[in-house]
């Protein structure tokens, strides 16, 4: 278990993460979803005890794993800037984590190095942007860490690429079950993957709850467009469209199975709402302070 308490994170004036509280189980995919600056690095950085929170505590298996190399040992934290020698050659990179970390399975390291199509002559410093994260995911995923911490590492990867990472990364979960926590903006393409959604916004915990329970808080109502107007009139609609006679409107909001029953009798076709419109939905306009659109959740 990885509890998160009260956790202040601070640059100057600026608080990244602000008095956060989050409990985190073992052998689960987590979705940690957040608009730009919200926090979600500092948040990472400190779970990897890569950053010392302002304030609160952290705790893997109990245990605060900041300065605590035997700890750190089994949280592998993937971002942008890789962490590793930019004048070492991807051949050198892998040879250095397989002593490091006690969990590194270099035959599978070895195959997905075959995978992306790296070349293990080459320097990080001369990878491509797409190479780059390419080698992150190897070695995140290679290193079988049982916490393991994907910051956005996607970036500059193609349709293809982004498509091997998701497909290895459930692979690899399902033969080896571990807790994951994938940071990421492209929502709906990876929504799929994770059990978990965690919100933050402003720093602050907005969200964190089953995938499943999360979509469920939004329906989307299609049919004739007086009784969709009839149906979605005096409810939260994020948005929908029009198409001849016919409505499309996406609500926020759980139905109950007197409101199910009433839209399937007035004809109406309910489906279940993206991830994204979701996150957008509750994400969006919230200036600090400004809760109205997040009390819903509580
Ligand atoms: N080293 C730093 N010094 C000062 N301020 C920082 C530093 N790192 C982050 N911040 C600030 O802390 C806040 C949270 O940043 P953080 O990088 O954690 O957000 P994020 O959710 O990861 O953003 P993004 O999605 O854009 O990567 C932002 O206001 C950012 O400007």
């Amino acid at each position: 278990m990885i509890s998160l308490r009260n956790l202040t994170v601070r640059y100057g004036d600026t608080i990244a993460v602000d008095n956060l509280s989050l409990d985190l189980e073992p052998g689960k995919i987590y979705g940690l979803l957040g608009r730009n600056g919200s926090g979600k690095t500092s948040l990472l950085s400190v779970l990897a005890a890569y950053r010392k929170a302002s304030s609160g505590t952290v705790a893997v298996g109990g245990t605060d794993p900041f300065e605590n190399a035997e700890l750190m040992r089994d949280i592998a934290f993937v971002r942008d800037s890789l962490d590793v020698g930019e004048q070492d050659r991807i051949s050198g990179v892998l040879a250095l984590a397989a002593r490091l970390r006690p969990t590194w399975d270099t035959a599978y390291a070895e195959r997905l190095i075959d995978v992306f199509e790296l070349d293990r002559r080459k320097r990080v410093q001369a990878l491509s942007r797409g190479q780059r994260s390419s080698l992150g995911v190897v070695l995140g995923l290679a290193a079988r860490a049982p916490l393991t911490i994907l910051d956005e590492v996607y970036l500059g990867m193609d349709a293809g690429a982004r498509t091997t990472f998701y497909r290895e990364l459930l692979a690899d979960y399902l033969d080896h079950p571990r807790t994951i926590i994938l940071s990421t903006h492209l929502i709906e393409e990876v929504a799929g993957l994770f059990e978990q959604v965690i919100v933050i916004d402003h720093g602050r915990l907005l969200v964190h709850e089953d995938t499943d329970t999360f979509k469920s808080r939004g329906v989307s109502v299609t049919g004739p467009a007086a009784a969709v107007d009839a149906f979605t009139a005096g409810r939260t609609v994020l948005g929908g469209q029009s198409l001849g006679g016919v409505r499309q409107a996406t609500l926020y909001g759980e139905l109950d199975d007197d409101e199910t029953a009433r839209a399937k009798a007035a004809g109406l076709t309910l489906a279940p709402v993206g991830v994204q419109d979701l996150f957008v939905h509750l994400t969006s306009g919230t200036a600090a302070g400004d809760t109205s659109r997040t009390e819903a959740l509580r």
